[in-house]
Parts: C-alpha cells; sequence; structure tokens
C-alpha cells in the first residue's frame, strides 16, 4: 500500500525496515496493476461507447487519441458545460488505451470528481502535490522510484476538473513532467460556481433533520491546542478547550454534532478512495455508537451498505485561523442540500431554493460569476 503511493516504511522512522527479499518487485508490480485490466470486457466497453459518441465527442477523442497514437506529447484542455459528456469521453479514452495494454493514470481535483472515472485517484495522491503548496512547490514522486517509472510509462494522463486546483499545482506538475515524463497529457473541465448562504443551509438543514423521526444524539469534539514549542513540554494554554470549541471553519467538522439515524451526512476528508470515501461522499447513518458511527454510502461509483466512521483528529487548514489546534470528531455534516444540478435526469426532480438578503422566498437569482477565481488558473 504505501508503495503505490511513492512511499516506504523507511519514510516512517523508527518503522522496522522489511526485509528486501521478502518485498516483490514493486515497479513490475506497480505498473502490473496499471495493465491487468480485463482488456476483452474494457474493449467491449469501450465499442458500446463509441457506438453512441456524439460527432463532437468523437471530434475530442480522435485528436487526443492520435496526438497518443503518434506517442507525441501534448496537452489539451477540454472545457464543456456540466453533463455535456466530458466524463464519457474519460472513460471512452480509458477503455481505448487500457485494452490495448497502455497506461492511463486518471485522476481528478476532488476526490468525489475521481469516483467518477474509472480508477481515478486524487490528483493530490498521484503526483504528491503538497497540500501547503507555493510557487516553489515540488511534487513529492523521486526519480528513480516504482511511482517515477510508472509515469514514465503513462500513455495518458487525465486531470479532471482541473480549475479547481491552484496554477502552483500545475506548474509543480509541469517540473516533474519536464524532469522524468516524455509523453504528458492533461484534460480539464470548467467549474461551476453557486453561492449558497450558509446560514439558509443551516435553517434548511436544522428544518429538516427535526423532521426526522428518532431519536437525536449529540456528539462533542474533543479540541486541543498545539504545544507552543517543538519539543512540547509547554502547552498553548492562551486558549482554552471552550474557546477552541467555538471555532467554526468550512470544510472542517462542528464542534457540537446533532445526528439521527437516517440523516443524510457528507465525508469531509479523503478517508479510503477504494471504499468511495472521499471528501464529498453522501452517506446516510445507520446506526449511532459512542466511538463509531454505522453508514451506508448514497453517492459516488461505490454504492456500499455498511461503512464504519471513527472520529479522527483534524487541524484546520484554513489560513485564516491563526490558532494551532486538533479536533477531534467525526469529520462529517448534516447535509440535506446538495448542489449537482447537471446529475438532475428530469425538470420535475429539481427544486431551488431561492432567498434575498432577509431569508424571504424569491423565484429569481442573479447570474454572479467571480472573475478573481480564474486569475489563479
Ligand atoms: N455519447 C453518449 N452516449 C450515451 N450517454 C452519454 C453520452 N455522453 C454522455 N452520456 C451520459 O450523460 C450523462 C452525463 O455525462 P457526463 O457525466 O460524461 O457529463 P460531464 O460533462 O462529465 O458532467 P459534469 O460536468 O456534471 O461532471 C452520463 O450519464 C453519461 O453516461
Amino acid at each position: 500500500m504505501l508503495q503505490s503511493f511513492g512511499k516506504s516504511l523507511s519514510d516512517f522512522p523508527p518503522m522496522p525496515k522489511a526485509d528486501a527479499s521478502l518485498v516483490p518487485d514493486v515497479e513490475s508490480r506497480l505498473i502490473h496493476d496499471e495493465m491487468s485490466y480485463n482488456r476483452p470486457v474494457l474493449a467491449a466497453q469501450h465499442d458500446r461507447m463509441m457506438s453512441t459518441m456524439t460527432l463532437e465527442q468523437r471530434n475530442v477523442y480522435d485528436k487526443i487519441m492520435t496526438r497518443v497514437k503518434e506517442d507525441k506529447s501534448g496537452l489539451f484542455f477540454l472545457y464543456g458545460y456540466g453533463g455535456t459528456g466530458k466524463t464519457f469521453i474519460w472513460r471512452a479514452l480509458c477503455a481505448a488505451l487500457r485494452s490495448d495494454g497502455g497506461i492511463v493514470l486518471a485522476c481528478a481535483s476532488s476526490g468525489i470528481a475521481a469516483l467518477l472515472i474509472p480508477d481515478g485517484r486524487t490528483a493530490h495522491s498521484r503526483f504528491g502535490i503538497p497540500f501547503t503548496i507555493d510557487e516553489c512547490s515540488m511534487c513529492g514522486v523521486t526519480p528513480n522510484t516504482p511511482l517515477a517509472s510508472l509515469l514514465i510509462k503513462a500513455k495518458l494522463i487525465i486531470w479532471d476538473e482541473a480549475p479547481m486546483m491552484h496554477k502552483h499545482c500545475f506548474e509543480a506538475l509541469t517540473q516533474l513532467g519536464k524532469s522524468m515524463m516524455s509523453t504528458y497529457l492533461l484534460l480539464s473541465r470548467p467549474t461551476c460556481l453557486f453561492q449558497v448562504q450558509n446560514t439558509i443551509v443551516e435553517q434548511v438543514n436544522d428544518y429538516v433533520f427535526n423532521l426526522i423521526p428518532g431519536e437525536e444524539k449529540i456528539y462533542l469534539s474533543y479540541d486541543t491546542p498545539y504545544h507552543k514549542n517543538i519539543d512540547g513540554d509547554a502547552v498553548d494554554d492562551i486558549h482554552t478547550p471552550e474557546f477552541l470549541n467555538t471555532i467554526v471553519a468550512s470544510g472542517f467538522p462542528n464542534h457540537r454534532l446533532r445526528l439521527k439515524v437516517g440523516a443524510p451526512v457528507m465525508l469531509l476528508r479523503n478517508m479510503d478512495q477504494s471504499l468511495g470515501l472521499c471528501n464529498g461522499t453522501r452517506l446516510i447513518i445507520t446506526k449511532m455508537g459512542k466511538f463509531v458511527l454505522e453508514e451506508r454510502v448514497i453517492s459516488g461509483s461505490n454504492i456500499v451498505e455498511k461503512m464504519f466512521i471513527p472520529r479522527l483528529s483534524l487541524t484546520p487548514s484554513d489560513n485564516r485561523i491563526p490558532i494551532k489546534f486538533k479536533r477531534r470528531q467525526f469529520l462529517i455534516f448534516v447535509s440535506f442540500l446538495y448542489v449537482a444540478i447537471s446529475r438532475v435526469t428530469s425538470r420535475g426532480g429539481l427544486k431551488i431554493l431561492i432567498a434575498d438578503d432577509d431569508g424571504d422566498d424569491i423565484d429569481v437569482a442573479s447570474n454572479v460569476v467571480y472573475r478573481e477565481v480564474f486569475r489563479n488558473v
């Protein structure tokens, strides 16, 4: 498992090193894993997809396939509105190349988008992109490692929802590409932004939560300040746990979680992508224990009936919070609202709540585009 992320036990001292003679040849295993698809099944899937492909999709597909077959490097940027069939093209390209024994590395900026592409991973984990990124950041892929060999052998790299990431991520990948990859290709898609007022979301969530029958449970987090110095012999006691409990941040669980069996929740972190447990995965609570929650996955490609979610410690990544502390809590929030308009298949199945500044319902909305978000793309 460590090897598939370009790591080994020696990266985690004082873990003992494994006996080299007992460790299988990682390089060949990583590459073997990427080439061991059921080729006839993929070929049949590819044929089916080609038979329904639209002319526009076919045009994109042909351009990319021609470049890959010519063994030339290239960079493509695919733009299209939500639901217009971009993922369909990724799937067809994956099926075409993998059924022919080629290696395709499919990734996406978010874990939830990575689930939609066959064997997709997050770009961060695939290329070792650091979470805190600046203009000097480098991908954590070391030359002459099995992961580096895999990248070199890749015929195609797909990167879905690319504009969601900072330009420094692409610069880091470009550096990596220059240093080791001869052929690489980047694909992308636009991001649609919806501005949802948190207070309205909370009101709707509270209203619907109260309609769910059954007993509710309150789970309080355990918040601890970080030690003042690296030796850790003095605790930062300026900030009391009571104060830390009041901190609310986006992408961070609340101190007080109100839960009920049957309540839909959303994961706040990538926990296990192979099981479909990513940031944004939606789950339904089926049992509430003291230390663990039993849940059913209701979104993504893996519809799993029983998952167990433990409490985990998390530090807020928002730079606007100057205090360093850890919160131990279930990394979820109750979520009845889910913005995925392109996934709705009938007009009748779509309900949109629009509220004005006073919170009153209205039936018009302004289309606001924040151009600044594209500045770093
Ligand atoms: N040529 C096609 N033949 C059959 N089904 C298609 C075709 N193109 C797209 N679809 C289907 O339409 C739906 C939406 O397509 P897809 O998910 O590829 O769109 P998208 O552009 O990736 O959407 P989003 O931006 O919201 O992720 C999917 O169910 C997909 O399988």
